[in-house]
């Protein structure tokens, strides 16, 4: 039975024949008859098997763990990898949070196509709960999804074991005569998780016998919800004109859709949200304060310049200038410059060849430029204005200094003088100020 559950949930996440997959082993139950089950039926679906345990170093039976992994795989023939990691002792997000974040860091950087976890269906019910008293919305309700593809160079994430009973992979481990470790910290109740475990979901069982395989299927229920509420905020995106998207179109939607689509938007960005009381109140500014408006909400900024309004990064990178020696990206602020080599647009590459310096630096006073022979050089300041460059985003633009003349300005354009000919070979920069397209 349980082989079978593990089956059909890798070919439900299209774990295929030839995928280089690689087992999270922790050296606790779930993992161990996660990777032994995953073993047996490596033949029948044809991946690559791997495995790897992250030694954080916070436990003094760390070493024994890794040694139980290793020899477990080395038993099984299976390649095994050790990956220490340093966890910050004094980190905001507490010790747990930050070793879960450096095991998954270093988990993901793994050459593999896929993650194999060992989370069960008892797991998940824990989640369910824990997250609903910490007030999740309907993202969080979904808990942990059964699947998540690769995407952007970081391999997927399976959970073969997501719909079996904790019971049952240790009976299963039993029968199999496997031994395996147990963390000392998972019998603490004094954190939740651990008082959920133990005291919480046994309590609720005695009156709702099926709780956890129903709280499962709750967070099932929620997790096709949410992939709808994703669903609507990309049609949101598309009909109100992308990234940065057109105020109005976006001022015309309920207060809950712009939050739904903000949220998905942050998401992809990979910022942190704030809680709803900051976005609430950000998009009430939104509503009764005239333009320009620029609300930090952590990590991010909600901007909105003119009929434009878009998310950013909060937190500046640095803007010291630096040389171009034909490099195809500079790192500027919280974003890059992209060079892109085109024939007949942008700059003229033989003048940047020709010149005794090309930088990438910040706009200095003085600066005037002009956009095409026949019209007029202007003030930096009146060509934002044309550009729609709000007033927070001037000092921020990065401006290619060619022998110190400004041949281009982020999100203005090329000056004149620079521009390439039809015909000739054009290096075309393009800002990504991370978040403002
Ligand atoms: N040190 C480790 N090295 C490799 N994989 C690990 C390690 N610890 C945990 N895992 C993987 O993560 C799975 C879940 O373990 P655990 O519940 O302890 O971690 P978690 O990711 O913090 O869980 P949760 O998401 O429930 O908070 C394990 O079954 C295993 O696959």
């Amino acid at each position: 039975m349980l082989p079978e559950a593990v089956s059909r949930a890798l070919t439900a996440a299209g774990v295929g024949p030839g995928a280089r997959l690689c087992c999270a082993l922790s050296g606790g139950v779930d993992s161990l008859v996660l990777l032994h089950v995953l073993h047996d039926l490596a033949p029948r679906h044809g991946y690559v098997l791997q495995a790897a345990h992250v030694h954080h170093g916070l436990s003094p039976h760390a070493d024994a763990w890794a040694q139980a992994c290793a020899s477990c795989c080395a038993t099984l023939q299976i390649p095994f990898s050790l990956i220490r990691v340093e966890v910050p002792r004094d980190d905001a997000a507490g010790l747990e949070a930050a070793a879960r974040r450096e095991r998954l860091a270093a988990l993901d950087a793994i050459r593999c196509d896929w993650l194999a976890f060992g989370h069960h269906q008892d797991d998940q019910a824990e989640t369910l709960l824990f997250r609903l008293f910490r007030g999740s919305g309907v993202r969080g309700a979904a808990a942990m999804a059964p699947f998540e593809m690769p995407s952007a160079g970081r391999p997927g994430r399976v959970r073969p074991l997501l719909d079996c009973r904790r019971a049952g992979i240790e009976a299963w481990a039993r029968a199999r005569g496997l031994d395996w470790v147990e963390d000392e910290s998972n019998a603490d109740v004094r954190f939740s998780r651990n008082f959920l475990r133990h005291r919480a979901l046994p309590a609720l069982g005695e009156h709702f016998p099926a709780a956890v395989p129903t709280l499962a299927r709750a967070a099932a229920h929620f997790r096709e919800a949410s992939d709808l509420l994703d669903e609507l905020a990309a049609l949101d995106e598309a009909t109100c004109g992308g990234e940065p998207l057109q105020r109005c179109a976006v001022m015309s939607l309920s207060d809950a859709r712009i939050a739904n689509l903000l949220r998905w938007q942050a998401r992809r960005h990979g910022w942190q949200m704030p809680v709803q009381a900051r976005l609430d109140e950000a998009l009430r500014q939104l509503r009764a304060v005239a333009q320009p408006l620029r609300v930090v909400l952590g990590e991010m900024a909600l901007c909105a310049y003119r009929n434009l309004l878009w998310l950013e990064s909060a937190v500046g990178g640095t803007y010291e200038p630096r040389d171009w020696c034909g490099s195809a990206t500079l790192s500027w602020g919280a974003g890059e410059v992209r060079f892109e080599l085109l024939p007949g647009r942008g700059i003229a590459r033989s003048l940047l060849e020709k010149a005794g310096s090309v930088r990438l630096a910040g706009r200095r006073p003085g600066l005037r430029m002009q956009l095409a022979s026949d019209r007029p050089r202007r003030q930096f300041k009146n060509l934002c204005q044309e550009a729609a460059i709000p007033a927070w985003l001037r000092d921020r633009l990065p401006v290619l200094w060619v022998d110190d003349v400004p041949a281009w300005v982020g999100g203005i354009g090329v000056a004149a003088e620079f521009a390439c000919a039809p015909g000739d070979e054009g290096v075309v920069p393009e800002w990504r100020p991370a978040g403002v397209a």
